[in-house]
């Protein structure tokens, strides 16, 4: 399915074009993402990619908009996609009533429940979909593939983190090993098996609920089956001491620290900073983007 631009805007020398397309992932439904391509990109020049998952209620255009990715980007060479944060048109009954489940809340996996598995699946969209719709375009968008990292904030750090640790380990048959360099997230719901957000999501959109959602989108559960020695991990995640979902249980980041250092992990291959009186919002995440971008900008040009 060709990619169908939908609007182009120059920014810090680079270009940041919406487009849209058919997507098999999500059931035939048009998906529209952002992609940022700095400056120094070209046919004979490929750069590497930073894939930025959005939160519950947002859309593609969140983190190109509000999050402050693009001139750290664009100073490193380095390409940035905004996805979709769930299908839209779908017609689910009932899939726009909350804003923490259905529309604008896809949870980054592949649904099992029959009402939902033909469209809710954002899990294979951006890991599989994405990368391979925009390689394979005419129009011969100079991304390097092999050169990928991964970050999100609240729901998108769970998508990241989850992505990032089930390619690591091998689990599930949406990556390819080791697809990503590095992962990091801005507030994530960390151990979602047992946060409200998660508990409503893995019963929602999966067969076997929460347990099948420990199994494969928990990122504290897969941290714990890493081993540091044979599974090196560069991960750094924010989290801000005044954020409402902190404080109601939602994010559970001490759980993903404590299991990160029970198999061994350190501060250098897991980072967890709590910043001191921000909250969850856009002002936190665009405070520390910048830090997050030359994070992976240390692996992505390596
Ligand atoms: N509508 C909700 C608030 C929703 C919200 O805060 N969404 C966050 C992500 S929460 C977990 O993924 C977000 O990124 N919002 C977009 C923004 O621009 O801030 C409510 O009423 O509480």
């Amino acid at each position: 399915m060709a990619l169908e631009r939908v609007s182009m805007n120059r920014v810090y020398d680079g270009v940041l074009t919406k487009y849209r397309f058919k997507s098999a992932a999500l059931g035939g439904l048009m998906a529209q993402f952002n992609l940022f391509i700095p400056a120094n990109a070209s046919s004979t020049h490929k750069v590497p990619v930073l894939i930025y998952l959005a939160g519950l209620t947002c859309t593609e255009d969140t983190g190109a908009q509000k999050g402050n990715f693009i001139g750290p980007a664009a100073k490193e060479g380095i390409a940035l996609l905004f996805p979709d944060t769930s299908p839209r048109g779908a017609g689910v009954e009932g899939e726009d009533k909350d804003w923490d489940f259905g529309v604008g809340a896809g949870f980054y996996l592949n649904a099992t429940i029959p009402a939902y598995a033909t469209h809710y699946n954002m899990l294979t969209h951006v890991t599989k979909e994405l990368p391979q719709v925009i390689a394979s375009d005419e129009l011969g968008i100079p991304i390097d593939w092999t050169r990928q990292s991964i970050f999100g904030h609240s729901m998108g750090g769970h998508g990241a983190l989850t992505i990032y640790l089930a390619s690591l380990l091998g689990v599930g048959d949406n990556t390819q090993p080791k697809q990503y360099r590095s992962v990091s997230a801005f507030a994530p719901a960390s151990n979602p098996s047992i946060s409200p957000w998660g508990i409503k999501a893995f019963t929602g959109y999966l067969q076997g609920g929460a347990e099948e959602g420990k199994v494969r989108y928990d990122a504290t559960e897969l941290v714990g089956r890493c081993k540091s020695k044979e599974n090196p991990v560069h991960v750094l995640v924010d989290y801000g001491s005044e954020d409402q979902f902190l404080k109601g249980g939602q994010l559970l980041p001490e759980n993903f620290l404590k299991k990160a250092r029970e198999v061994g992990y350190d501060e250098v291959q897991v980072r967890v900073r709590k910043q001191e009186g921000y909250d969850h919002s856009y002002f936190f995440i665009s405070t520390f983007a910048a830090d997050h971008v030359h994070f992976h900008a240390n692996f992505l040009k390596a």
